[in-house]
């Protein structure tokens, strides 16, 4: 934790922080595109590094109306900081994550609809096709339910992440929770939790889904996080 005000590290970190605005203001545009939102119900958040501060999406603002400068800047307990609005009603819970685990640089919330009704169901998604094994490295977990508003819902993803390689928790009754080294790898998460659980939903249709063996798990997760790509 740095010895300097939130505002004298918002004034020395500055251009950081017009920067992250943007981008996450222009990756709450992803929330839409993939069908991981209704209305307003999903956002994005981003450490700044360096700082106890995050920028986070205002909340109840059309992602069509959102621009760089109502994205507001909050310190890490999620008191705001810098700009006009109200923030997101799960600042305290993306706050609460930044505060616990210094590894993660972006946090995301959708209610996109077929992760979020295996957590209606509280039931998590095995493991059960390669694309779970690369990005999730096992099931996707779920957490336990809690109230909107104050830090539970961040107590309930830091808790439940630490046994998992998955950077996506369903939290119970509520929706989807991600978290990445930076916002984009965050709404990566996002996208691909609510491909998997389609996809292992449509299985279930036809029969029983069977978990992948563990070593093949454990290779491919091995292989898509160390090799795959440039
Ligand atoms: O999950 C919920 C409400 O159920 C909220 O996170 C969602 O509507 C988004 O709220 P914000 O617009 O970010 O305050």
């Amino acid at each position: 934790m740095s010895t300097r005000t939130p505002e004298e590290q918002l004034a020395e970190h500055r251009t950081e922080v017009e920067g992250l605005r943007e981008q996450v203001c222009d990756l709450h545009a992803e929330l839409p595109r993939w069908n991981l939102v209704t209305w307003t119900s999903g956002n994005v958040s981003a450490r700044v590094p360096g700082t106890d501060l995050m920028v986070i999406k205002p909340s109840g603002v059309s992602y069509d109306d959102l621009r760089p400068e109502d994205i507001v800047v909050c310190d890490l307990h999620g008191r705001r900081v810098r700009g006009r609005h109200n923030p997101s009603s799960d600042t305290e819970a993306h706050a609460y994550v930044y505060r616990e685990r210094a590894d993660v640089g972006g946090v995301v919330h959708t209610h996109s609809p077929y992760a979020t009704a295996w957590a209606a169901r509280g039931e998590a998604i095995p493991c059960a096709v390669t694309a779970m094994a690369d990005e999730f490295g096992g099931d996707v977990p779920v957490g336990p339910f809690a109230l909107i508003g104050g830090d539970d819902i961040g107590r309930g993803v830091v808790a439940t992440l630490r046994d998992h390689r998955s950077p996506a928790v369903l939290m119970r009754g509520h929706g989807v929770f991600t978290i990445g080294g930076d916002a984009r790898a965050a709404v990566k998460a996002a996208v691909m939790c609510e491909d998997v659980a389609r996809t292992v939903h449509f299985a279930r249709q036809g029969g029983p889904v069977q978990r992948l063996p563990q070593e093949h798990i454990d290779a491919l997760h091995d292989r898509y996080q160390n090799v795959y790509g440039q």
